[in-house]
């Protein structure tokens, strides 16, 4: 193995190459050079070779690698969490000194390899100097392209697409191959290509994933690799993480088991942690543990991407996970956040308590998924009048979504009210697949479901439940869709002047009920929101506009704020913290409309804000390490957001 770190090329520098590789090195302005987070193996002629994260595989002798000297020094970013390492001669950040640990090797980005490498390409926006400097001359159309008429093209491209996976895979494939292009028009068409790289599309990716995978995009960490996962981390190629999504893909959405297909997951989410949270994607680590899948369909799928095997349960699955975590700290230190992502119940819970005092963890399905509810229900309250205080809530679902949500309600009553927890969770009833949870059950349940029995005679149909608790927010979080059939929805409408209606579940297939339903069935009364988009809804000559309720609000913004503040644990008081900040963006002119959710057309400026209140209780509760505390903290988590604009090449 070559030991060739970054002070040795340093010491290097000045030395002149010979020979063909040489030659052509010292034609090129040492200004292309850049030090990438690439490991480096020798093989038998003691030649170098590392796989660069464009997937370019790039050979240097030794000789070779010592001339690639970068001609610039190496920059250190300025005291910004976001960044905070070593900047490469492009001006982006690299791994910090420190991260720059052997082999780290030197390699070359112009010409042909320029155009394939997805960080760096410009595409026709390259401009006539760059053209020459960087050796793209006849390699591009003579057209030289601003970055929006880039954005407009493509969109325009997307549009062609009938069939929302042909919309997905385009993204895919601008990701891969111009990450600010896909970038740019992401976040400047964001409501149109949410539900495209997002729900409710990414969970048809999911259930294709085998047959429509080209390049992967994170790492696979499965049974194979136990024993050997901070290995498998170091051959990811960028060293500076700053949030990994994880995913075992036992409960993708509301779809179920799809195994090692789950990775669209992980990848959608993080898109969204750079497009709408301003999280650089180079921080980003999209991650699908594999230890099996109960899917028999994909088990006998020849196209089928993941272990061929039943999941691994128990021992085998506690040290597989455990070795994950333990390598994770060890690798990026304990400010990497780590956010749960579609585990099933039966792991969901016990991972985060296990995780929650020596990881910064959260789950995205227990609390991010709350806090946006929560939110939205505050939000709600100026629309029906009254405090949550006033409420009965009923759920169907008493999985992660549904007893997240109503702890955290709980929670919020509770310090809204001085009245005790075990108190306030009385106003909160679910409904599980066998009925109402009632105390004469409590033996029988799962450990999260206990809080959540109270008394009360058994009843096992919905509308029932609904005809004894007589609620006036019904929630569905149950997974399984059409489940607020006409009788349901009717039965609350009657109730209730202005029924709060969620149906959350995801994708669009396991709604509860469409938007079209909710206001139908209940006369244009509900105000309705749900997890996947629905499109407006005409009725009675009036519009209404659905909300969504998808965590997509929170877990970017929750994510910017743990970050900058440095912070070491989540505690739901930040939760609650990310919650009132977004249901503050609610304005009067929102709520003229019907609505409790903010337009998602502003989330960066949203993120900003729940950010600054995340960070804020970070520092109040003593986790936040990054000091001293900046004055301004909705400004500093702009200062730290990405931005996708070309950088100009010297
Ligand atoms: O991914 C989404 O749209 C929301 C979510 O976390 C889930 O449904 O599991
Ligand atoms: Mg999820």
């Amino acid at each position: 193995m070559i030991s060739l770190n970054r002070s040795s090329f340093l010491s290097n520098s000045g030395v002149n190459g010979s020979g063909i590789n040489a030659q052509r090195q010292t034609r090129r302005p040492l200004a292309y050079v850049r030090i990438v987070a690439s490991r480096s193996n020798q093989d038998q002629k003691g030649r170098a070779t590392s796989e660069r994260s464009s997937g370019v595989l790039v050979e240097s002798t030794l000789k070779e690698m010592k001339d690639h000297t970068p001609s610039t020094p190496v920059g250190v970013d300025p005291d910004c969490a976001v960044g905070g390492g070593v900047k490469d001669v492009y001006g982006e950040d690299r791994a910090t000194e420190d991260q720059l640990v052997t082999p780290w090797t030197v390699s070359v980005a112009s010409g042909y390899s320029l155009l394939r490498d997805p960080h760096h390409n410009k595409g026709l926006a390259f401009s006539e100097k760059e053209r020459d400097a960087h050796y793209l001359r006849g390699l591009l159309p003579p057209t030289v392209v601003s970055h929006d008429l880039q954005v407009k093209k493509m969109m325009h491209n997307i549009r062609q697409y009938q069939v929302p996976l042909q919309k997905y895979m385009a993204m895919m494939d601008l990701q891969e191959m111009n990450e600010r292009l896909f970038y740019k028009l992401l976040m400047e068409n964001v409501e149109e290509l949410l539900p495209v790289v997002y729900t409710p599309t990414v969970g048809e990716a999911c259930q294709k994933y085998g047959s429509i995978f080209r390049r992967p995009q994170g790492l696979f960490i499965s049974l194979k690799e136990k024993g050997r996962i901070l290995e498998v981390l170091k051959n990811w190629p960028e060293r500076n993480i700053q949030v990994i999504v994880v995913t075992d893909g036992e409960r993708i959405l509301g779809l179920g088991d799809l195994g090692c297909q789950g990775m669209g997951i992980p990848v959608g989410k993080l898109s969204l942690y750079t497009a709408l949270g301003g999280v650089r994607p180079s921080a980003c680590l999209p991650v699908t543990i594999d230890v099996g899948t109960n899917n028999e369909k994909l088990l006998n799928d020849e196209f089928y991407i993941g272990l061929r095997q039943r999941r691994a349960t128990g021992q085998e699955y506690a040290e597989l996970l455990h070795e994950f975590m333990t390598a994770v700290k060890q690798n990026y230190g304990e400010k990497v956040l780590i956010q749960f992502e579609d585990f099933a119940n039966h792991n969901a819970f016990d991972l985060l308590e296990k995780y929650g005092t020596t990881h910064l963890v959260f789950n995205d399905d227990i609390q991010g998924t709350a806090s946006v509810v929560l939110a939205g229900l505050v939000a709600a309250q100026k629309l029906v009048g009254g405090t949550l205080a006033d409420h009965r809530f009923l759920f169907l679902g008493a999985g992660e979504a549904g007893t997240g949500i109503a702890e955290l309600i709980a929670l919020e009553m509770s310090k809204q009210t001085g009245v005790p927890l075990e108190e306030t969770r009385k106003n909160i009833w679910l409904v599980d697949s066998k009925g109402l949870i009632v105390s004469s059950r409590k033996e029988s349940l799962q450990h999260f479901k206990k809080p959540w029995a109270h008394e009360h005679e058994p009843v096992k149909e919905l509308v029932d439940a609904i005809k004894s608790i007589k609620p006036t927010v019904l929630i569905g979080t149950s997974g399984v869709g059409k489940t607020f059939t006409k009788e349901v929805v009717e039965t609350v409408a009657a109730l209730n002047k202005k029924p709060i209606i969620l149906a959350l579940s995801n994708p669009t297939s396991q709604s509860e009920c469409t938007a079209e339903e909710a206001y139908t069935w209940s006369q244009g009364r509900a105000i309705f929101a749900s997890g996947s988009p629905f499109a407006p809804v005409e009725y009675g000559g009036k519009v209404y506009v659905p909300g969504q309720a998808n965590n997509a609000y929170i877990f970017p913004g929750l994510g910017l704020g743990l970050i900058m503040s440095g912070a070491i644990r989540v505690h739901d008081d930040m939760l609650l913290a990310a919650s009132e900040a977004l249901a503050a963006q609610v304005t009067q002119e929102i709520y003229d409309k019907g609505l409790i959710f903010p337009p998602f057309a502003n989330i960066r400026k949203i993120s900003a804000h729940i950010a600054a209140n995340v960070a804020a209780k970070a520092y109040e509760l003593g986790l936040a390490t990054r000091l001293p505390q900046p004055d301004d903290l909705v400004k500093y988590a702009e200062s730290c957001m990405y931005s996708p604009a070309y950088r100009h090449y010297r």
